[in-house]
């Protein structure tokens, strides 16, 4: 992580010391701690110059900048802007040799970055910190407001509690507050091209395309729709297409056309040069939701490595830098940071995320062995993105599992213990939603984090029962599970938002359509106890750690053991075979009848 801002005079101790500044992880729910900010008045004494580290909620330091004394480098912090609420970023910066106050520029800036807070901590002449300014943006009224206090102390900063403020902010935010959208939000044309003759489903792609570009921030300015036979091997929509695409993103100030499927290399290259602003395809922009989204360390991995792979071959020339993207959607990498764009640092970067990943992989399966030693079944949650399966988590378990109606709110698996009546306990796993087209780089990306999944002895498919693709959404949920080898498991139907459901023959054809249906809605709670004893129904028996010693007569029941245990251990010895598994109860009946169980 490099230090950003006027380095320039800045000793080599120095430099190394802002960078360590991106080790220090600050307690979720703290401004600051008091190690950072004491490193930053350390830092600034020595200097005399103004330090700034910027934060996100989760307490990582995101950037760490120095200014010239009197500015912060403003213009090359990336932060997240959707529209509606604060970055989810904070600033921090130190004021030489001053008091705390916060100036009309770090207003300014507060306003112009909707920081969730600025803070400016005064440095007294004997490097010790002063008063400090504190300072938030009300979303309230129709113009920003600022509102800020000094504090006389770095304790009284280290135990205030600005995530409450900041909850309350967006909270109370008037949806209509209009933050200069201008610089705010990209505005997006979107095309689509239809090879068949019937044009629904293009259509219904397309008002798909929108939402996930609403859920990106963008704003969509139009949607356009060309008939082709097949797609132009150059231009994808012709070139007499992509001339009117053009002349329409110059009137309407389009920053952005994005394209319903994936584009090769080329054809983005050319539809760049005729059209003249940033060509995104659908891949790509999932890709960046998907990155503004992920924030496990390995949902970051995994993305951040699907992204550069789509790229790599995007990028022109030795070392050319992605530079007809600019910023904003497409180049945005998780964790707010800017994807890399040199293609032969990209290489490097590539093996390094498939070497942590791999590192992070192992960690993960001690986890799940540490669950999987609590010798419960595993149910999980899968379905279109925004069916609801997050909702019914929450329903099911009051886990607390953010619910948006936003495509792709979920990206990380999240597991929690369920308690049905008669003290039998699963754990029930959510986990990341499927969308047509899913672009392929994301699957394998994916495809350990749906392992989860793909080791859950039940599945609950949630189904969006409101939505006029249904039958389009359970056919491409269907594909992806039979990708994933996992169709074959026993699976629940889980009718959702039937409360927007009006006519009665539309859930009564679905639960028709379905196996094992049950029709629910998790906002008005209704359903939940069938869909409970249901699950109770289907739920796989419990398993149990067994020790056996299986005589060399008897071999057959390894395999016995293997097909339907989950064998821990295997060790032959002159009287036969011990064997440490997970058995649910039929199967432990049978070996201690056969008098095998060793303890
Ligand atoms: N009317 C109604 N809305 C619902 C119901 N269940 C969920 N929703 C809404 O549907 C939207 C999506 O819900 P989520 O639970 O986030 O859906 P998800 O399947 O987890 O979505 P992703 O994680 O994005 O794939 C939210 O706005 C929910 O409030 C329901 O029973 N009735
Ligand atoms: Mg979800």
């Amino acid at each position: 992580m490099s230090v950003r801002g006027n380095i320039e005079g800045l000793s080599q101790v120095m430099i190394q010391r802002l960078e360590s500044s991106y080790d220090i992880t600050v307690e979720r729910g703290q401004v600051i701690n008091v190690q950072l900010a004491q490193e930053m008045a350390a830092i600034t004494h020595a200097t005399n110059k103004e330090i700034a580290v910027y934060l996100d909620r989760r307490g990582k330091v995101l950037h760490v900048a120095v200014g010239n004394g009197d500015t912060v480098p403003l213009d090359e912090i990336s932060v997240r802007r959707g529209h509606r609420r604060l970055s989810g970023v904070r600033c921090i910066h130190t004021h030489p040799g001053e008091d705390g106050d916060l100036s009309p520029a770090d207003l300014a800036a507060l306003e112009i970055m909707r920081f969730d807070c600025m803070v400016a901590l005064g440095i007294l002449k004997n490097g010790s910190i002063g008063t400090i300014g504190l300072g938030f943006l009300e979303l309230k009224a129709s113009e920003p407001v600022t509102r800020k206090m000094v504090l006389t102390g770095l304790r009284e900063l280290t135990e205030y509690d600005y995530l409450t403020d900041v909850e309350e902010i967006e909270k109370s935010g008037d949806p209509l507050f209009p933050v200069d959208q201008k610089s705010v939000q990209e505005k997006a044309l979107l095309v689509a091209l239809q090879t068949e003759k019937d044009n629904q489903t293009t259509l219904e792609s397309l008002h798909e395309l929108a939402q996930l570009a609403v859920s990106a921030g963008l704003a969509v300015l139009g949607k356009d729709l060309q008939k082709r036979s097949r797609p132009d091997a150059a231009t994808y929509i012709g070139q007499g297409k992509a001339q009117e695409i053009q002349l329409a993103a110059q009137a309407q100030g389009a920053d952005v056309v994005i394209f319903d499927d994936e584009l090769s290399p080329a054809q983005q290259r050319n539809l760049a040069e005729l059209i003249g602003v940033k060509i995104i395809d659908r891949t790509m922009l999932i890709l960046d939701i998907f990155a503004q989204r992920a924030w496990s360390n390995e949902g970051k991995l995994q993305v951040e490595l699907a992204q550069l792979k789509y790229l790599l071959p995007r990028l022109t020339g030795q070392g050319t830098a992605l530079s007809r993207l600019g910023g904003g959607i497409g180049t945005r990498g998780p964790g707010e940071t800017k994807l890399e764009v040199d293609r032969r640092r990209i290489r490097k970067r590539i093996s390094d995320l498939e070497h942590r990943l791999e590192t992070v992989r192992k960690v993960r399966n001690i986890h799940r062995r540490r669950w999987e030693a609590m010798e419960l079944p595993v149910v999980a949650l899968v379905g279109y993105t925004n069916a609801g399966k997050s909702s019914i988590m929450n329903c099911l378990t009051g886990a607390g599992v953010l619910v948006e109606d936003q495509l792709f709110a979920t990206l990380d698996p999240t597991t929690r213990i369920v308690e049905l009546p008669g003290h039998r306990s699963f754990l029930l796993t959510d986990t990341v939603g499927f969308i047509r087209k899913l672009p392929h780089h994301l699957v394998a990306a994916f495809r350990a984090t749906l392992e989860e999944t793909m080791e859950a002895g039940l599945l609950l498919h949630v189904i969006d029962g409101s939505n006029d693709q249904v039958d389009e959404h359970i056919l491409a949920v269907h594909q992806v599970l039979t990708d994933l080898g996992v169709m074959g498991k026993p699976m629940i139907s889980v009718i959702n938002k039937i409360d927007l459901i009006d006519s009665d023959g539309t859930l009564a054809r679905l639960l028709h359509r379905v196996d094992h249906g049950v029709a629910v809605s998790a906002r008005k709670k209704m359903g939940i106890d069938q869909l409970l004893q249901q699950i109770g129904e289907m739920l796989p028996q419990p398993l149990t750690l067994i020790r056996v010693l299986i005589p060399f007569k008897k071999a057959s029941l390894v395999t016995a053991l293997h097909d339907y245990g989950r064998v821990i251990n295997e060790r032959y010895s002159a009287e036969g075979i011990e064997m440490e598994a997970y058995v649910d109860q039929r199967m432990k009946g049978m070996l201690e009848r056969e008098g095998l169980l060793t303890d």
